[in-house]
């Protein structure tokens, strides 16, 4: 059976997943490979219809499990929908955020605990992970500003947290980082665009076609 290839890349906010994404996409493509890409949470109808609920402005007195469980349910539906079909159609799937941002935000920065939310995820996922995981490493203060000069982007409830609930997301993640070594590529993200570009990239390129 054909299998493709799954990749997820994580960060803060502003750390510029989306717009490398997009860059690797339209490099992947003029290469002859069969690429696309999607987002968490949403990628699929029922799934968007959940962010809407999740990062809906209005929503301040959402409690911090029920957060974490719309979050699994997004991804369990996504996956189910696309991720899935999309890796047994051969596609290199670039997905931007998946269950590492569940640990990184509900697990550690709303204090939930990374083993717990772990667990529920793994219900909803079951074995399917990514082949890599890059995660875009930067001081939450650098991507705030960058989003904030972003006029065309929206501002979701989880921004409007306070600069310590998004310091805490940073640590949560190098935690994650350090525990899942074998998958998870740290990428300096206060780089200029085109030097994370060309790592990421190349990180990508070898997985694709491995050197000898
Ligand atoms: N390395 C960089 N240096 C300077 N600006 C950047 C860099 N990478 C991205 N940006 C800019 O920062 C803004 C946020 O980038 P982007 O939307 O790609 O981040 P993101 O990680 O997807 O954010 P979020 O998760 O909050 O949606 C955009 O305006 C983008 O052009
Ligand atoms: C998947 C996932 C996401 N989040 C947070 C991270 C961001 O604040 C938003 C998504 O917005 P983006 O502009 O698309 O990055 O949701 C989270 O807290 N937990 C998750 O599992």
């Amino acid at each position: 059976m054909k299998q493709g290839l799954f990749v997820s890349f994580e960060g803060p906010e502003g750390a510029g997943k989306t717009t490398i994404i997009d860059m690797l996409i339209e490099d992947l493509k003029k290469e002859g490979f069969q690429a696309i890409s999607t987002r968490e949470p949403g990628g699929i109808e029922i799934a968007e219809q959940i962010r809407e609920v999740i990062l809906n402005k209005n929503n301040t007195a959402m409690d911090a499990r029920t957060e974490a469980l719309l979050y699994a349910a997004a991804r369990r539906q996504h996956l189910v929908e696309k991720v899935k079909p999309a890796l047994e159609a051969g596609n290199v799937l670039l997905c931007d955020r998946f269950i590492d941002s569940s640990l990184a935000y509900q697990g550690f920065a709303r204090g939930l605990g990374i083993d717990e939310v772990l667990s529920i995820n793994q219900f909803a996922i079951e074995d399917m992970m990514p082949r890599v995981t890059f995660y875009f490493d930067l001081d939450p203060k650098i991507g705030l500003e960058r989003i904030h000069k972003n006029d065309g982007r929206e501002v979701n409830r989880l921004d409007l947290e306070k600069i310590e609930f998004h310091q805490k997301v940073r640590e949560g993640y190098l935690i994650v980082a350090d525990r899942y070594p074998e998958r998870i590529v740290k990428i300096d993200a206060s780089r200029p665009l085109q030097q994370v570009f060309d790592e990421a990239k190349g990180k990508l390129k070898q997985i694709l076609i491995p050197t000898p």
